[in-house]
């Protein structure tokens, strides 16, 4: 029987109806939402992330800003513009596009973001409190991932996940938020010598590599929902994600196409963190 492909353009319109309908309260009380995206270089793949952001926000009522820095900004330069965005109260989330250029130290960045503006969740204080199952910002994709699955009806809790991959982006967080929603949770990697075995026995299976077709039909227990976080751009120009789709679809209940599910979720996930932190900000400055 071949699986159920989840809609990922169903689930997105819906949670954007809902994040459409908090950002204009906020907007009503003279509290609009703003995310301001800065870009470093040229990378071609990132200027078109970069628009279908800035779309997304005006989608659904979000004050946006998009800053395109050329190649030869120095790491000074680019930390006293996120200085100047942490004291702006217009805006309530900052993305800093990666990659950055080589000479720029990702990681110094990240740290200068004010914590409850970081929409990203890569700020060592956001991951602190994510490890730690505090309420706070949580990472995009991984998030989108625990909201396709509750909206389709998955069970997590006690259900055996299996996380390929462990990127900070993506593993490593996505294995805390199952292990959140109370998943044995198993993590595998390129030093894992019987990846098969493992994923195997995943109910749930997370694959998140950048590796076209990694995961086959072999790799999949008959029944398992299937969650594909890939997206390859091979020759062809194609966009592909990390699992063999058509073989995979016959053995699993549920599976997500790329492009199609996961990519607009973490957009939509973005949305969402960023009208959590307008209304944080607000909640504040009522208190004080
Ligand atoms: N600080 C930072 N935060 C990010 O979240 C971040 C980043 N940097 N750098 C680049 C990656 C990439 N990324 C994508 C999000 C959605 C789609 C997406 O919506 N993809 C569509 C297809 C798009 C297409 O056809 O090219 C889909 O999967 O259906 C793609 C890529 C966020 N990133």
């Amino acid at each position: 029987m071949s699986a159920q492909v989840i809609n990922g353009k169903e689930l997105v319109s819906s949670i954007r109806e809902e994040i459409r309908s908090d950002a204009a309260a906020l907007t009503a009380q003279g509290n609009q939402p703003g995310l301001v995206v800065v870009i470093v270089g040229e990378d071609a793949a990132s200027q078109v992330y970069v628009r279908n952001k800035a779309k997304a926000c005006d989608d659904v009522g979000i004050y946006s800003e998009v800053h395109r820095l050329p190649e030869n900004t120095t790491q000074q330069e680019l930390i006293a513009l996120i200085h100047k965005f942490n004291s702006d109260s217009r805006i309530n989330g900052i993305l800093v596009q990666s990659p950055l250029p080589k000479h720029i130290n990702e990681e110094a960045v990240v740290d200068e973001i004010d914590p409850l503006k970081d929409v990203d969740c890569f700020h060592p204080v956001n991951v602190g409190n994510l490890m730690i199952g505090k309420d706070g910002m949580k990472p995009c994709t991984p998030h989108g991932v625990i909201e396709i699955l509750k909206r389709t009806g998955v069970e997590i809790a006690g259900k055996h996940a299996v996380v390929v991959g462990r990127s900070n982006i993506v593993g490593k967080p996505m294995a805390m938020l199952l292990l959140r929603e109370h998943a044995t949770v198993s993590v595998v990697h390129s030093r894992t010598p019987n990846m098969e075995e493992i994923t195997k026995q995943a109910d749930i299976l997370v694959v998140a590599v950048g590796k076209a077709h990694l995961i086959k039909a072999h790799h999949v227990k008959p029944g398992a929902v299937v969650i594909d976080v890939g997206m390859n751009r091979p020759a062809d120009g194609k966009l592909t994600g990390d699992v063999d789709f058509e073989a995979v679809k016959e053995i699993a209940s549920a599976i997500t196409p790329v492009p199609g599910c996961v990519g607009p979720m973490t957009i939509t996930m973005l949305l969402r963190n960023t009208v959590d932190a307008a209304g944080l900000a607000a909640k504040a400055n009522v208190s004080v």
